[in-house]
């Protein structure tokens, strides 16, 4: 059976990118034909690369067309709605579920990446919210822990249920070697979050995606 995911952190750099390809490489060891989708991107390189759409594909089984994995993609490395307005673009949600649909045709293990943090605008009248609203996916939720990330974890859950969505999982990435009272920060989401905790991926300088898989259990 097909299974897809909104995967969403609480900001934009907290590993949603790394934490999306360890469980494409989980998901592969396991048999499934995984995918990784950046429907929106911002940033590229001096080829027009983005770095997630790289990383992404590096990870999962199946090469799917660019205009499926990628359907908009920014030069600048900026708030995706304010890119999109310099380019005279309308990010248009149907477009993007039409790419999702089409995936999950051909992959039984896709996980769609969001763009910085779960509410980040798309438009003056659209955000990412929005989007996993009209996707209609369970939600996988990656905390990058550092000091703050409480309060932004928890924003972001109100905000999933507030769309009537639920947290399939979320993954508790260390985004620092030494943050301080890890271990009681991490019970305190553990309490809070209401959902299960898929796994706690370590700092590992470089963050090879396949050695996180290790530290990660697929959502049910
Ligand atoms: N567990 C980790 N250990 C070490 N470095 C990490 C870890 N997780 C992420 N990083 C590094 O932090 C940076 C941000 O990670 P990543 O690109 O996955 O974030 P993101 O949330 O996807 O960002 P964006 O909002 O741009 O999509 C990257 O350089 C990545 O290699
Ligand atoms: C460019 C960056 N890496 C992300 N793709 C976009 C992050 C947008 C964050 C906007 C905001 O919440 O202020
Ligand atoms: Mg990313």
């Amino acid at each position: 059976m097909t299974t897809a995911f909104f995967l969403t952190g609480t900001d934009t750099d907290v590993g949603k990118t790394h934490v999306a390809c360890a469980l494409l490489h989980r998901a592969r060891r396991a048999g499934r034909t995984a995918v990784g989708l950046k429907p929106v991107a911002a940033g590229t390189d001096e080829r027009g690369d983005n770095d997630d759409v790289l990383r992404l594909r590096a990870a999962s089984s199946l090469q799917l067309p660019a205009d499926i994995v990628n359907p908009y993609c920014f030069a600048p490395a900026i708030a995706p709605h304010i890119a999109a307005a310099e380019d005279g673009v309308e990010i248009d949600f149907d477009r993007i579920a039409e790419t999702v649909r089409s995936a999950r045709q051909q992959a039984d293990f896709v996980i769609v990446e969001g763009a910085g943090g779960f509410c980040v605008p798309f438009g003056i009248d659209r955000n990412g919210a929005d989007l996993a609203a009209q996707l209609q996916l369970p939600v996988i939720l990656v905390v990058g822990m550092r000091l703050g990330c409480l309060n932004h974890a928890l924003l972001t859950a109100e905000a999933i249920a507030a769309r009537g969505l639920i947290i399939a999982g979320w993954v508790a990435n260390c985004v620092t070697p030494d943050m301080l009272r890890f271990d009681e920060n991490l019970a305190t989401l553990e309490e809070l979050l209401l959902a299960p905790l898929l796994g706690v991926v370590p700092y590992q300088p470089g963050a090879d995606p396949e050695a996180a898989s290790d530290f990660l259990e697929l959502p049910a």
